[in-house]
C-alpha cells in the first residue's frame, strides 16, 4: 500500500465524511497545523534545540586595568581590560557556555611589519589565557591564530611587494600557537587560511609536549565585508591596505569549501568552522553532510551588528531575531556557534529554564 502523509492513499478517498461540520470547510486529511496548535505540542515536534552548550563567547582585550570600552559598530559588545575578562569568565561559567575566543586590540605603538607582538609570551592575549585559567580552569579557551591584530598593515600574515608570504607565515603562525599554548589555551583556532597551517602547527604542538591542544580550523573562511565591525574592534580597519582575497575564500564557492575542509582535517583539525555564518548556511550543512565532523560556524561581527542596530531602532525584536538566527545554526547542521550574542543567548535561554 502507497503511503504518503502518514495514511495510506487508498484509504484517504474512503475517508472522506459525508456533509462537513462546518460549511466551506476543505476536504483535508492532513492538516499540518494540528501540530502546532498549543505551544506544548509544538515542544513534542521541535526538531533542534539550542543550548548553552552550544555557544562559543568572543571577547576583546584591551591593555589597562578595570577598563571596559565600547565597540562602536557593536553596540553591547566592548573591549575588556585582563581583569574584566576574567570577570566575564565568570559570568560564562555560572551561565554554562563552555568556551570563550579571545582576540585582542593591540596598540598601534606595538603593531610592526612582522606582527611580532603575536609571538611575544607576554602579549595580551597570553596574559589573559593564564588570568582566566588561573582562576578558572574549568572554562574552555579558544585563541585565534593569525598575524592581523599585530601587523601595521592589517593583514594575517607577512607581505614582500604586495604579497601575502604563505610558507614564511606558516612558520610565524606556529610561533604564535606554541606561545599561546604554553600559556594555557586549551584550542588553537587557525583563522588565517595559509595553506598547510593547520599540519604545521599540530606538529609544533605535538613537539613540543602539547599533544592534548585541540584545534579547531577556520577551514572554509570566505573573503567577506561581514569583518568590517570585528577590524573596528581589534583596530585594523584604518590600517587595512587592501583587501583579503588572496588567502580567504570567494563567495561564490561551495565546492572549495569542501576541498579545504577535507585538507585541514587530514592535517589533523579535530574541529572545522565555516565563517561567516548566516550567508553561509549552506556551507555548514554540506561540510556537516560530508565530513561529519564537530563542524562550528561563526555568527560574525557584521552579523551581530545587522541585528543590534535594527534592534536599537526598534526595527525588528533584537530577541527573538537572536534566537532566531542561533537556531539557524543548529538547523544547518552546526554543533556550536561562535557568537556575540552568547551571554545574552545564554540568559535568556537559562530563564526558559
Ligand atoms: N583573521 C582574523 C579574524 N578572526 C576572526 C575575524 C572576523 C570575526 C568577526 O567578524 O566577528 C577575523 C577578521 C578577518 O579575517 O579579517
Ligand atoms: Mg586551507
Amino acid at each position: 500500500m502507497a503511503i504518503k502523509y502518514g495514511r495510506p492513499i487508498e484509504l484517504r478517498e474512503v475517508s472522506r465524511r459525508e456533509g462537513a461540520a462546518v460549511p466551506h470547510a476543505l476536504d483535508l486529511t492532513v492538516r499540518p497545523r494540528r501540530n502546532r496548535k498549543a505551544e506544548w505540542a509544538r515542544r513534542m515536534v521541535r526538531e533542534n534545540v539550542l543550548t548553552t552548550d552550544d555557544l562559543i563567547w568572543p571577547l576583546f582585550l584591551i591593555d589597562g586595568h578595570n577598563k571596559r570600552e565600547q565597540v562602536a559598530s557593536m553596540p553591547g559588545v566592548e573591549r575588556l581590560s585582563v581583569d574584566q575578562a576574567v570577570r566575564e569568565a565568570e559570568r560564562a561559567l555560572k551561565l554554562t557556555i563552555p568556551c570563550l575566543a579571545l582576540f585582542p586590540y593591540t596598540e598601534p605603538s606595538l603593531r610592526d611589519e612582522e606582527g611580532s607582538e603575536a609571538t611575544n609570551p607576554n602579549n595580551l592575549v597570553c596574559q589573559a589565557v593564564r588570568a582566566i585559567k588561573k582562576e578558572f580552569p574549568d572554562i574552555g579557551i579558544l585563541c585565534d591564530v593569525a598575524l592581523d591584530p599585530f601587523t601595521s598593515h592589517g593583514h594575517d600574515g607577512l607581505i614582500s611587494d604586495g604579497r601575502i608570504l604563505n610558507d614564511e607565515t606558516v612558520a610565524v603562525l606556529v610561533r604564535q600557537a606554541l606561545v599561546q599554548a604554553e600559556a594555557g589555551c586549551d584550542i588553537i583556532a587557525p583563522s588565517d587560511m595559509m595553506d598547510g597551517r593547520v599540519a604545521a602547527i599540530r606538529e609544533g604542538l605535538d613537539q613540543s609536549g602539547l599533544s592534548d591542544v585541540q584545534i579547531m580550523a577556520y577551514a572554509a573562511k570566505y573573503a567577506s565585508a561581514f569583518y568590517g565591525p570585528f577590524r573596528d574592534a581589534i583596530g585594523s580597519a584604518k590600517t587595512l591596505t587592501g583587501d583579503k582575497r588572496t588567502y580567504q575564500m570567494d563567495s561564490a564557492n561551495t565546492d572549495e569549501a569542501l576541498r579545504e575542509v577535507e585538507l585541514d582535517i587530514a592535517e589533523g583539525a579535530d574541529m572545522v568552522m565555516v565563517k561567516p555564518g548566516m550567508p553561509y548556511l549552506d556551507v555548514v550543512r554540506r561540510v556537516k553532510d560530508t565530513f561529519a565532523m564537530p563542524t562550528f560556524a561563526y555568527q560574525v561581527s557584521g552579523e551581530y551588528a545587522m541585528i543590534a542596530a535594527a534592534a536599537n531602532n526598534g526595527w525588528l525584536d533584537g530577541e527573538r531575531a537572536m534566537m532566531e538566527s542561533l537556531l539557524a545554526f543548529k538547523r544547518a547542521g552546526a554543533d556550536g556557534v561562535l557568537s556575540y550574542f552568547a551571554p545574552k543567548a545564554a540568559e535568556k535561554l537559562r530563564a526558559q529554564g
